[in-house]
């Protein structure tokens, strides 16, 4: 049951899974929300666990930084440990200028400037969009907890440190509300292989203004992502 990157065992997942891309994240969630969690993943330090949130079953693990790594784990939790859906909960940077550091964003979609959907779609667009099940249950519990949310696009980047600024200015333009790196790739893992994905995600920086949060923050707060996210999977 092992594959090249996960050591655990058959059934050792939950059929949700939380993926956020900072492994160190994973830990605190677990920590923070799971009862009776156990460590079922230390491969290369992409830590994963599974426990229980007001008695439902709940994995959660790291997915590294980026699509391909995202990529990897995400196909491997989906076809080797017949996962059902997997919710990322990311940090983004804010595009739009009336987006605040701490705000929660729902990504309904995400554009990307990587090939790895056109590679899927013989050369050709991937929308590549969320599960509407989970979007509606996030947006629902966020409306149901006054928790304000914002929906709509994202784009998910493969340079963190890009060279010119072109991209984030369309993106502007038409309307994308947050850059991040992995949401594409998930959603077009997902659709490979006919499961579930949701991204959902805080804003920890803004890209036109001089404001971010601390590594420290970006490891150990979004308590009000996570809240929202876990309680949204209860019946
Ligand atoms: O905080 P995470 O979930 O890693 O998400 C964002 O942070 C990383 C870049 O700092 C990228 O993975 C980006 O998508
Ligand atoms: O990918 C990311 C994540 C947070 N902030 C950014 O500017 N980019």
């Amino acid at each position: 049951m092992a594959t090249p990157h996960i050591s655990a065992g058959s059934g050792a997942f939950a059929d949700t899974v939380l993926l956020p891309g900072d492994p160190l994240r994973a830990k605190f969630i677990a920590e923070q929300y799971l009862e009776q969690a156990e460590c079922i993943n230390q491969v290369r330090g992409m830590l994963a666990y599974t426990g229980n949130y007001k008695g439902l079953r709940v994995s959660v693990m790291g997915s590294g930084m980026g699509i391909p790594s995202c990529s990897i784990y995400a196909r491997e939790l989906y076809t080797e440990y017949e996962v059902k859906q997997i919710i990322r909960v990311g940090s983004c940077g804010a595009i739009q200028g009336d987006i605040q550091l701490n705000d929660i964003i729902l990504a309904m979609g995400a554009c990307t400037d990587s090939g790895v959907n056109r590679a899927r779609l013989a050369g050709h667009d991937f929308a590549a969009i969320a599960d509407y099940g989970l979007l509606k249950r996030v947006a629902d519990q966020a409306l149901a907890d006054q928790v304000p949310v914002r929906v709509g696009n994202v784009v998910s980047t493969d340079l963190f440190y890009a060279p010119s600024g072109e991209l984030m200015d369309r993106a502007d333009q038409m309307g994308v509300l947050a850059v991040e790196m992995e949401a594409a790739g998930l959603y077009g893992v997902a659709a490979e292989y006919g499961a579930k994905a949701l991204t959902v995600l805080t804003v920890s920086d803004h890209i036109r203004r001089d404001e971010q949060l601390s590594s420290d923050a970006r490891e150990r707060s979004f308590h009000s992502m996570m809240k929202l996210t876990l309680d949204a999977l209860l019946d």
